[in-house]
């Protein structure tokens, strides 16, 4: 056998996506001694970790896409801290309510001012509501950080079920459900159970959450510098994949047409939604062709508003998310206090997913701001007053991602393992292939495992 690098040296690997999928593959492979070359559409790096500068007062930014880094997530970290890169941590903080049309505060121990909670909710905290209706279930479930998840039996019992029904099963009132989906998001209604609990599991420990200070682009940003720019050719959109025993080969057009490369191996690091479109020789496995075409994103839909001052805090609401409602602008989280030091003004989002993301993305972009606007001041009336710059975003919209993030649906187990299958040369990476789907940990986790499964194929 060679000695370990040498015959890796000789080895070229193409990596399609400049995410930090893609990016943490190439990292990882060009650390274990690959020539590597990265293929992205659009003419950034990052994906769906975008920091926008640009339109906002007192050098503040706004998240486009990945917000919040929970301590758990110990490759995200150990990233961050690899490439010295210093974190803030989110402030924690009272959140309004406005649910059922009621605008309120909520302590601990008090009875919850919602109608139709069963005797025993009414004055149940969100903190007992998990551990009795969710933790308590860890056992059943088994651990996705460790061989075996879920426990035998489990598929067969919660596959079909969307998670919303997994907790009406367990007792939850319809009441109880909006405080919770107000809390958690209300993709509770489309997501399966099984996707829900590994996540609730995996992330179970979670207790401070982060951020970059400067903005979350600065991990991918800083990765690509470590695999080196030369490496990466941005604005280049793949369009064909062809693999045999021998090699592959992409197709892609760029600034200079269309082009092809071949290599050794390839790391396939887009997501399922763009690689719809893209031809592969020859087909991959049945599996893998049925889940690139049924894989599903949640749409996102975002408002952001940078505000005069920070006019929330004068009634003691504060932390990351400052609103949760079972209306239109569905939550509004607060990322004022990770803008840089001194800066003074607040920025906000509206964050929407699922149906409320959908009826936000329907109206025409030039209309969102109003919107949003006029589905805040419901219960921010200050809001138009202290407006001072607005930008808006619809992930579905975006045509290199088509969708915010994964999330498996009812039914939909199998396409776990079908995802992540390697196809002859060919491996997969994305935070559709991963425990930690929807997160950067995800995103980095799979692009490890992609680099190490071709280290193993060699
Ligand atoms: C609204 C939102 C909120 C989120 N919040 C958080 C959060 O708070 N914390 C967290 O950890 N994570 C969060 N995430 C998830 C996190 O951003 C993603 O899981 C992660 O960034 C995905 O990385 P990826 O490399 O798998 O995919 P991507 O970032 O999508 O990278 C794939 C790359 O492939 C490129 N590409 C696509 N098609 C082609 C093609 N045909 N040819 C060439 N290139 C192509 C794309 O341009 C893209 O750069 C959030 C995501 C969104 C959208």
């Amino acid at each position: 056998l060679p000695a370990c690098g040498q015959a890796a040296a000789e080895k070229r690997v193409l990596v399609l996506g400049a995410g930090l999928a893609g990016l943490s593959a190439a990292w990882e492979l060009q650390q274990l001694g690959y020539a590597v070359t990265v293929l992205e559409g659009r003419d950034r790096v990052g994906g769906r970790v975008w920091t926008l500068r640009d339109g906002f007062e007192d050098g503040q930014f706004a998240e486009i896409g990945a917000v919040r880094i929970p301590d758990v997530h110990e490759l995200t970290l150990d990233y961050c801290d690899k490439l010295g890169l210093e974190l803030d941590e989110y402030k924690d903080g009272e959140p309004l309510y406005y649910i059922d049309g009621q605008r309120f505060l909520h302590a601990d121990g008090e009875a919850w001012p919602v109608m139709g909670l069963t005797a025993e909710e009414e004055k149940l905290t969100l903190g007992d509501f998990w551990e009795r209706q969710i933790y308590a279930t860890f056992e059943e479930f088994g651990d996705p950080r460790m061989n075996g998840f879920p426990k035998p039996g489990i598929v067969e019992k919660y596959d079909g079920m969307v998670y919303a029904d997994f907790l009406r099963m367990r007792g939850a009132s319809e009441a109880y459900l909006k405080i919770y989906a107000a809390d958690n998001g209300s993709e509770i209604s489309t997501i399966g159970t099984l996707a829900w609990m590994g996540a609730e599991v995996a992330d179970k420990a979670w207790g401070a959450t982060y951020h970059i200070r400067g903005g979350n682009d600065q991990l991918p940003l800083r990765i690509a510098d470590e695999v080196g720019l030369d490496n990466i050719l941005l604005s280049r959109k793949v369009t064909k994949i062809e693999h045999d025993d021998a090699g592959v080969t992409v197709t892609f057009s760029g600034p200079d047409g269309e082009e092809t490369l071949s290599a050794d191996y390839l790391v396939c690091a887009i997501p399922f939604t763009t690689l719809r479109d893209v031809a592969i020789e020859p087909a991959f496995s049945a599996d893998k062709t049925r889940a690139i075409k049924e894989l599903f994103l949640m749409n996102a839909g975002r408002g952001y508003i940078q505000t005069r001052t920070r006019f929330w805090e004068a009634e003691k609401i504060g932390g990351l998310k400052i609103a949760k409602t079972d209306g239109p602008a569905e939550r509004i989280w607060n990322l004022s206090d990770v803008q840089p030091a001194g800066s003074t003004k607040g920025m906000i989002q509206s964050y929407t997913q699922n149906h409320n993301a959908d009826a936000y993305c329907d109206v025409a972009p030039e209309d969102r701001e109003e919107y949003c606007l006029a589905a805040v001041e419901k219960f921010f009336p200050e809001i138009r007053a202290e407006k001072v710059a607005f930008f808006q975003y619809c992930w579905a919209d975006d045509p290199w991602a088509k969708g915010a993030w994964t999330d498996i649906l009812p039914d939909q187990w199998w396409i776990v393992a079908a995802t992540r299958k390697p196809e002859g040369r060919v491996t997969f990476a994305g935070e559709h292939t991963s425990v930690w789907a929807g997160w950067m940990q995800g995103a980095i986790e799979s692009g490890q495992r992609a680099a190490d499964e071709i280290a193993a194929m060699d």
